[in-house]
């Protein structure tokens, strides 16, 4: 077996391998570890574009690179051997980079960070898809079986869609399109102020990020805060409020916030992003598996925790992780967040709930149970929404194609 002469790998390898080892090793997320990694390496933005195709795309066919290399491999294998393995298969067999080039650049990666040289050549050299790759096979069988439940013939769409790389989505006011104009992005303008956007170098070095006139959302995520309806001048309670985002958007309508969340840190990120935003909310820290004291509003928006299933375009990783068990778990949670909203709802005003996720139990399922412990809530219609979506039991499922993300959102009223 003759093992190609090192060389020096390329970077943008290199920093693939480091971060695709810490979302495996770690469970932590893809999108922050991977920024984290560029802002430091600061690669040129040919680097950084191939780093983030690489990660992304590895995580998106990891299923299927890892039922390739599984008849190539005996026992255990270290995890730094595998994301090698992983990532190198994913650029011979899914992006067709010619294989002896693969080769050379994953056994010069494997000398570099002190992984089995021989053992990359041999296997990568080998390694096959085992029949026409097949994106259903992408996902777990159970979770593709909620697809196929939720979207019907749309789900093997979906499920194509789903390897794709995420665009950004931007909301932007005319400043920010101009100011992202000017820098040479390619904007591509949708409904409600949204753009799908291409720049050449990272969000947070533009002047439209710095100056509050962009703010990254999905149009699916958007329109959780749309089925409010209007706001404008109204107090509206954001249940998990998290980072904000949908606190912001929701100030951007003119409502009067007050944002809710368990973890105090997710106020301070959102504290700053409103204040770049030039917008105002109040923040509450509470958990609300019990009822804070806070006053009842005539609109309540319980954006709940959630497995994410929804958003497996932006966040692959997810799939690799959850189980139906993590559903149910989060469904418990989900139904006691609920039972807080409605107190918290008052007697004539609108609760609306929503989870980026697509499983019957988080969505149409939960709301059932709801309505039958709260009879004094009754579903409603939504409003008109700018994204795709389909019925789904009380509620809607946004549809999971061209990068928008899949929401279940539900809108209830409380009867006077
Ligand atoms: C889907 S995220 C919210 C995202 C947010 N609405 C936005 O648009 O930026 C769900 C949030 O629920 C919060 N959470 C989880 N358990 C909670 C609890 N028991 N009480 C209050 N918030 C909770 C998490 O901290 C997380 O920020």
């Amino acid at each position: 077996m003759t093992v190609p002469t090192p060389k020096k790998a390329n970077p943008a390898r290199s920093l693939a391998m480091r971060v695709l080892g810490t979302v495996l090793e770690s469970a932590s997320f893809a999108a922050p570890t991977l920024d984290d990694a560029l802002q430091q390496a600061r690669l040129s933005a040919r680097d950084a574009g191939l780093a983030t195709h690489l990660v992304y795309g590895t995580l998106r066919h990891l299923p299927v690179l890892d039922a390739a290399l599984a008849p190539l491999l005996r026992g255990p294998t270290p995890l730094h051997t595998r994301v090698l393995l992983l990532c190198g298969s994913f650029e011979k067999l899914v992006l067709g980079t010619p294989p002896h080039a693969v080769v050379n650049e994953y056994v010069t990666l494997a000398r570099q960070g002190k992984q089995p040289p021989g053992l990359i050549n041999a296997v990568l050299r080998r390694v096959e898809l085992l029949g026409p790759l097949d994106p259903q096979s992408t996902l777990p069988a159970w979770l593709a079986d909620e697809y196929r439940a939720a979207y019907g013939d749309a789900a093997p769409a979906i499920f194509q869609s789903l390897l794709e790389p995420q665009p950004l989505w931007l909301r932007l006011r005319p400043a920010g399109v101009e100011a992202l104009e000017e820098e040479g992005g390619t904007l591509e303008p949708g409904a409600n102020d949204m753009y799908r956007v291409q720049l050449g170098r990272p969000l947070r070095d533009s002047a439209a990020f710095r100056q509050g006139w962009a703010q990254p959302i999905n149009p699916a995520s958007l329109a959780c805060v749309q089925a409010l309806g209007d706001v404008s001048g109204q107090p509206v309670l954001d249940l998990a409020g998290g980072a904000g985002v949908k606190a912001a958007m929701l100030a951007a309508a003119g409502a009067n916030v007050t944002s809710v969340d368990v973890v105090e840190g997710k106020h301070r990120a959102a504290r700053r992003n409103l204040e770049r935003l030039g917008l105002q909310a109040r923040f509450v820290t509470a958990d609300l598996t019990a009822t804070p004291d806070l006053s009842p509003a005539p609109a309540v928006l319980l954006d709940a925790p959630c497995t994410g299933s929804g958003t497996l375009r932006a966040h692959p990783e997810i799939k690799l992780r959850l189980t139906p068990a993590s559903v149910q778990e989060l469904a418990d949670l989900q139904g006691q967040l609920l039972d807080t909203a409605a107190q918290l709802t008052l007697p004539g005003g609108v609760l609306v709930y929503s989870v980026c996720s697509v499983t019957h139990a988080e969505g149409p399922d939960m709301v059932e149970g709801f309505l039958s412990r709260h009879p004094e809530f009754q579903p409603e219609p939504l409003p008109d929404l700018d994204v795709p979506a389909v019925p789904s039991g009380q509620g809607v499922l946004t549809v999971p194609l061209d990068g928008i993300d899949g929401f279940f959102i539900a809108r209830m009223r409380r009867q006077d």
